[in-house]
């Protein structure tokens, strides 16, 4: 199958400074793509390049294998949600979802269709009953529910969501993570979701691409991006990897933290200073004293503090440098942790988990 959207060495800088430096792009129809990536790194302007609110320097935009770098937003049969939701407050909910069919520049259609592609909607994204509400009178998720609509019911192919659990409590963007996923497989329209949440881009996308510095960095399943980064720079953006400086020294990876053999298999080609990355979940803690065994690494390190967070408790340890290492430990595998502070431990690892750029 040919892919819904391609970009083609796309370039796009503001007064002289480069954002998006050369974006290679394809995304499958039917599907649902995290973009993930740090503040600044341009996430936003890819997004505006694709809707045609901002015109690229440079490269291709082709939807459905045509052109369409010349056709107007309005006509590019692409939905945008915002952060911020955008919703009209004079109007009701069923009249802010129709908005965009009333108002439509091509393909106008009579009144009683409108209406019954709007009661569709409003039931799909359930808010039935809230019809004539205004939008003062609806809760955080339900002004969400009414965006993602007033995009859904012009029929778009792809959508492209900013941020958009963004502005909402920590409860309602976990449930409207699951709702968002029913709703786009119900449709069978693209969705490419923003976000700058490593958690919300893996639990999300079927796939995730990760932007970083204006350009792709990698672009996989969540569970290959999230055991096998690209680069350091990803393995430190997702916030589960303890990463140590150093360089390569035959089989072996030196740095303050301790001397490592390195598995053949898990040498990547760094792109910037070489490190050495070992999951936060891979890491064993034992008895000081305790040896590491054949294919085994290890460090000691003082125990500084736990931070339970339910299913999981994660535990810093310091070096002898001063740097800390971070365990965590899954509850479902393991016995909560019972660490005694300012105890010595030896913090082992497998030499084949560990990733190593160089
Ligand atoms: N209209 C503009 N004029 C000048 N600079 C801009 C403009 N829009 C974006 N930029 C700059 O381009 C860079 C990328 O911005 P962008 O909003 O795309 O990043 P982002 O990844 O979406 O960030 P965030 O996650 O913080 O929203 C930033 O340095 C920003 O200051």
């Amino acid at each position: 199958m040919s892919p819904l959207l391609q970009l083609h060495a796309v370039e796009k800088g503001f007064g002289g400074s480069p954002v998006l430096k050369g974006i290679n792009l394809a995304l499958r129809g039917d599907s649902y793509i995290s973009l993930l990536g740090p503040s600044g790194s341009g996430k936003t302007t890819l997004l505006r390049v694709i809707a045609g609110f901002d015109e690229p320097d440079r490269g291709d935009v082709i939807l459905d294998g045509k052109r369409i770098d010349d056709v107007p937003t309005y006509q590019r049969n692409i939905g945008f949600v915002f952060q911020n939701f955008a919703l009209f407050p004079h109007l009701s909910v069923a009249r802010n979802i129709g908005f965009g069919l009333e108002n439509r520049a091509i393909g106008a259609m009579p009144a009683a269709e409108r209406r019954d592609r709007v009661a569709a909607m409003i039931e799909l994204v359930g808010l039935t009953g809230l019809e004539e509400r205004g939008i003062a009178q609806i809760s955080g998720g339900q002004r969400q529910r009414v965006a993602l609509a007033r995009t859904l019911v012009t029929e778009p192919k792809l959508v492209l969501l900013d941020e958009p659990l963004g502005a909402l409590d920590a409860n309602l963007r976990t449930r409207m993570r699951d709702e968002l996923r029913a709703i786009r497989e119900r449709l069978g329209v693209t969705f490419l979701h923003v976000t700058g949440s490593e958690t919300e881009a893996l639990a999300m996308g079927d796939t995730v691409i990760v932007l970083a510095n204006g350009r792709i960095a990698q672009a996989d399943a969540p569970d290959t991006v999230y055991s096998q980064p690209a680069s350091a720079e990803i393995a430190r953006f997702l916030n589960c990897y303890n990463i140590f400086s150093g360089t390569r020294d035959g089989g072996d990876f030196v740095g303050p933290a301790g001397r490592f053999a390195i598995s053949a298999a898990s040498v990547r080609a760094a792109e910037s200073a070489p490190a050495y990355a070992i999951r936060q979940d891979k890491i064993a803690v034992r008895p000081d004293g305790a040896g590491a065994g054949d294919g085994e690494e290890s460090v000691g390190g003082t125990f500084i503090a736990s931070e339970y967070s339910g299913a999981a408790v994660l535990s810093f340890f310091a070096l002898d440098d001063g740097r800390v290492i971070e365990v965590e430990d899954h509850l479902s595998l393991r016995e909560a942790p019972a660490y005694a502070e300012k105890q010595r431990y030896r913090l082992t690892w497998q030499t084949r988990d560990a990733l190593v750029f160089a």
